[in-house]
């Protein structure tokens, strides 16, 4: 589903009016009607029936006003309260309002200060309230009359829907404009925008539902813009149902270099994550030192041990052997556990000149190219690179708080600059590949904020590699995945308790969630 920001969700809007002849008009009513079927979803529950639709001038309050007439007719008590200059008001929600004014509908203004304590009362005595204030046109910080509305709505104990994003998050990228709505539910209108997803805007939304408008279908598909949320059926289609007449040969060979003396549990995390996502043979390349303990935990994969040089650690002398191995698979990674080496970086060079495989690039291998990216230059093949804020921030020398000002922006150019897939993790994980795309995954949650979990990801991406999935689809199919087995640990055990390895036994239940099998 495509992701959109404010300036893109007005080019559609246009061209549904005027390449399709739709009036504004017809829009704003599917709109106000995909508005009125939530509120008596939520109304079904509650004693008091009585909503108080809080309105801006500009469309969105349109949209409220719209929807206060359908409630109207269903013989509901409504009352609508624009903010502002009646006379600012957009030519559409005019129309609408003028209806209303016939229908003697209770709609009055709030122009002043001395009106926000009556307003507040009536917040706090109504079943719902309908916050129609801002949408996709908020295009400065809030202030003043607006506020102090805002601030009435948050103060109430009600339940809030907001219309298309919660009123001051701004929809390019979800900053909030000084204050915005705290919702407990959102009717976002035909797309989701930028601010609906990524935070801290996504922190208002509350329960998220999608309705359509009405804007042709086909001329969203020809919109280029590129950013696309992952949904369970995107992820249905890149997982391919088993054949009944194959073997383990054709799931893959999946080769990963990892752990070093004190983290052998991260080689183990991704490794377990490899098989359980249907990879056909796993084998491990293991500092000599460390093999024994793999062999006991990894009952399922096929230890290499390295006659490493220096104790408990992966170096440019292992180099033969693991170039060798990796000719025989079909897919490496590189990274979890491995420690900061200074020879990490030569043995990646040397990985990087020979694959003509895909190869995932995560935890040490990426602190091992900061400062030295180009020699992802020497990469042929096809490469995922999996590196959180922190890594992210290495990888680019970029502070953490401009990486999270703008996570997508980022992530892409680095894709673009170094012909890379990049998996920026973290609350709402972005994928963005070399061709410009953007794919915002918003499964998971906070419980997986906790060591280990990254090592599974890298090892669900290496496993959906190793089958043949394509670099750009495994990337997309492997962070809904681990989100959604996060998702299924934390229902299970609550998001404190929740470790790494839960992730991992509940990887399988999650792919038989999406695929039926
Ligand atoms: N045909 C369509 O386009 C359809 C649109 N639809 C709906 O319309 C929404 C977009 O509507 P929109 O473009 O009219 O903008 P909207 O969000 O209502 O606000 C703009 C007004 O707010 C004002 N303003 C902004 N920031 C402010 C601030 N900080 N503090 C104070 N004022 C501020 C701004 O003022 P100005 O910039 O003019 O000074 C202007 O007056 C969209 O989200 C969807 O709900 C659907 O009905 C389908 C058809
Ligand atoms: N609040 C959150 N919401 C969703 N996913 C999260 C959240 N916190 C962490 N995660 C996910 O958990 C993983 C953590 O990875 P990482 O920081 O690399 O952990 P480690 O290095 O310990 O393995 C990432 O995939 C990230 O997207
Ligand atoms: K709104």
């Amino acid at each position: 589903m495509k992701v959109v920001d404010g300036i893109e969700m007005k080019k559609l809007d246009r061209k549904a009016m005027e390449e399709y002849g739709i009036p504004g008009v017809i829009l704003m009513e599917h709109a106000g009607m995909a508005v009125t079927e939530e509120i008596l979803k939520d109304l079904a529950h509650q004693e008091n029936k009585e909503i108080v639709i809080v309105c801006g001038t500009g469309n969105n309050g349109g949209d409220g006003v719209v929807a206060a007439r359908h409630l109207h007719q269903k013989g509901f008590p409504v009352k609508v309260r624009i903010i502002g200059d009646i006379a600012r008001i957009s030519e559409d929600a005019k129309i609408n309002c003028d209806i209303l004014k016939k229908l003697r509908v209770d709609i009055k203004t709030i122009i002043d200060f001395k009106d926000v304590p009556k307003l507040s009362e009536e917040l706090s005595r109504c079943g719902v309230i309908v916050d129609a204030i801002f949408g996709t046109g908020l295009n400065k910080e809030v202030q003043g009359l607006t506020r102090e509305v805002i601030l009435a709505v948050n103060r109430t104990n009600t339940y809030v829907l907001s219309i298309d994003i919660p009123s001051g998050v701004r929809a390019s990228d979800g900053h909030i404009c000084g204050i915005a709505v705290k919702a407990d539910k959102t009717v976002v209108l035909q797309l989701p925008k930028i601010g609906n997803i990524q935070f801290p805007g996504a922190d208002y939304a509350g329960e998220m539902v999608v309705k359509d408008i009405g804007i042709p279908h086909e001329a969203i598909e020809k919109s280029n813009f590129p950013i696309n949320l992952i949904t369970a059926d995107m992820v249905q289609a890149i997982l391919p149902q088993r054949r009944k007449d194959t073997h383990k040969g054709n799931y893959g060979k999946a080769y990963i270099v990892a752990g070093s003396t004190g983290m052998t549990g991260a080689a183990m995390l991704t490794c377990e994550a490899v098989l359980r996502s249907g990879a056909g043979l796993l084998k491990v390349a293991i500092p000599q030192s460390l093999n024994n303990i793999m062999e006991v935990r990894l009952t399922e994969a096929i230890t290499v041990p390295l006659p490493e040089l220096k104790k408990g650690v992966v170096g440019i002398s292992d180099i033969e052997k693991i170039i060798k191995t990796m000719q025989e698979s079909d897919v490496i990674a590189v990274g979890p556990g491995s420690g900061q080496t200074r020879e990490l970086e030569e043995v990646l060079r040397n990985i990087f000149e020979a694959a003509t495989i895909p190869i995932v690039l995560d935890a040490d291998a990426l602190n091992a190219l900061a400062h030295r990216q180009e020699i992802l230059k020497l990469i042929k093949s096809a490469a995922v690179l999996t590196p959180h804020t922190g890594e992210m921030s290495r990888l680019t020398n970029i502070p953490v708080e401009e990486i999270n000002r703008n996570r997508i922006q980022i992530a892409l150019e680095f894709a673009k600059k170094w012909n890379v897939i990049l998996i920026l993790k973290g609350a709402r994980t972005i994928v963005a590949s070399p061709d410009g795309k953007v794919f915002v995954n918003t499964t998971g949650n906070p419980g997986m904020a906790t060591a280990g979990s990254g090592d599974v990801l890298t090892g669900i991406v290496t496993g959906l590699l190793a089958q043949g999935i394509q670099p750009i689809k495994a990337a997309i199919a492997a962070v809904y995945l681990h989100g959604v087995a996060g998702d299924r640990a934390a229902a299970r055990l609550g998001e404190y308790g929740l470790i790494a390895g839960d992730i991992v036994l509940e990887l399988p239940y999650a792919i038989k969630e999406i695929v039926g099998k």
